[in-house]
């Protein structure tokens, strides 16, 4: 069965960039997927290549969500009108992971909600690591098949090469686990902290331990990074403790307007993601990774 990557607008650069890694090499070819908008605002789609037949994998990284659900679900629809015999989404961030509960009466659950709508469209699903906290695998609320790929390797190698004795910092105790095992791959000390989060852009994070960060350089790791109000407190703390300027490193580089300029106003000496949001700050690429979880998905 061949296989098709079909990126929606914006990720054409990544499935070009899958297309040439090994795990994929002559075994998948590029597709191509008009998407524009009538001018009363709804979507036009049509499809430029043939997927009879075919394993297709959509290609969309969903962080600004919105107004990219509804292109990726007519996406899946009209590829099956054309025949396709699988249909996978590779999505390297996966959205509204955060809500996954109610933290106030009458608050919609919107990480199941967003789940409900997505996976039944979908006979796979491969993401990186996504927001798993209340709720503890995606099997819990996605429908289809999934795979997650961790970041963990590829942040442990960059911060290996780039960062002169690092020790790395999780802003809470959720972020545990894969501060962990970046910090066992990378050969580096860790330490976590406690974070309460008040509302939107109100977090408090604990003070780090000063024994613990001399002779270091501090490298924040976190999943996400969206206001940077969890890292800039961070920084703060660092800062005032004496601490040398630290690294931030983000998985998913959401970054909402200002939060660069937060971050660089508190202290970071630099500021790095990986490549699952197109951002300036994307430096730890993940295709080796994402091209094996494609091509190791299994038939429906
Ligand atoms: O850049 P910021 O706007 O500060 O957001 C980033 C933080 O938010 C997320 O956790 P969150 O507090 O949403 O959730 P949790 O309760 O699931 O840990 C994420 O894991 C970061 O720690």
């Amino acid at each position: 069965m061949k296989t098709v990557l079909l990126p929606l607008p914006g990720n054409e650069a990544l499935a070009a960039a899958l297309l040439a890694q090994p795990a994929l090499a002559g075994q998948a070819e590029g597709g191509e997927l008009l998407v524009r908008s009538f001018p009363d605002g709804e979507t036009h789609l049509q499809l430029l290549c043939d997927v009879a037949g075919a394993k297709v994998v959509l290609v969309a990284t969903l962080d600004r969500p919105d107004s990219k659900l509804l292109p990726l679900l007519f996406a899946a629809a009209l590829v099956r009108d054309y025949g396709a015999a699988e249909v996978g989404l590779l999505a390297p961030y996966l959205a509204y992971m955060r809500q996954d509960t109610r933290f106030h009466p009458g608050e919609g659950v919107t990480a199941r909600y967003f789940a409900e709508t997505l996976s039944p469209r979908l006979d796979w699903l491969v993401t990186v690591d996504p927001h798993l906290h209340r709720i503890a695998r995606l099997e819990q609320v996605y429908r289809c098949a999934t795979r997650v790929v961790h970041a963990a390797p590829a942040m442990a190698e960059w911060i290996a090469a780039n960062v002169p004795m690092p020790l790395l910092i999780g802003p809470d105790e959720e972020s545990r686990q894969w501060v962990a095992e970046v910090a066992a791959l990378a050969q580096a000390p860790y330490l976590v902290l406690s974070k309460t989060r008040h509302g939107d852009r109100q977090v408090e994070v604990s003070r780090p331990d000063i024994t613990r960060l001399s002779g270091h350089t501090p490298v924040l790791v976190d999943d996400i990074v969206s206001t940077a109000h969890t890292m800039a407190e961070t920084l703060q703390h660092l800062r005032q403790l004496g601490a040398n300027p630290a690294v931030c490193v983000a998985v998913h580089a959401i970054f909402t307007a200002g939060a660069v300029d937060l971050l660089t106003g508190a202290g970071a000496a630099r500021v790095v993601s990986c490549n699952t949001v197109v951002h300036p700050s994307n430096a730890i690429a993940l295709e080796r990774w994402l091209a094996e979880a494609i091509q190791s998905m299994p038939v429906g």
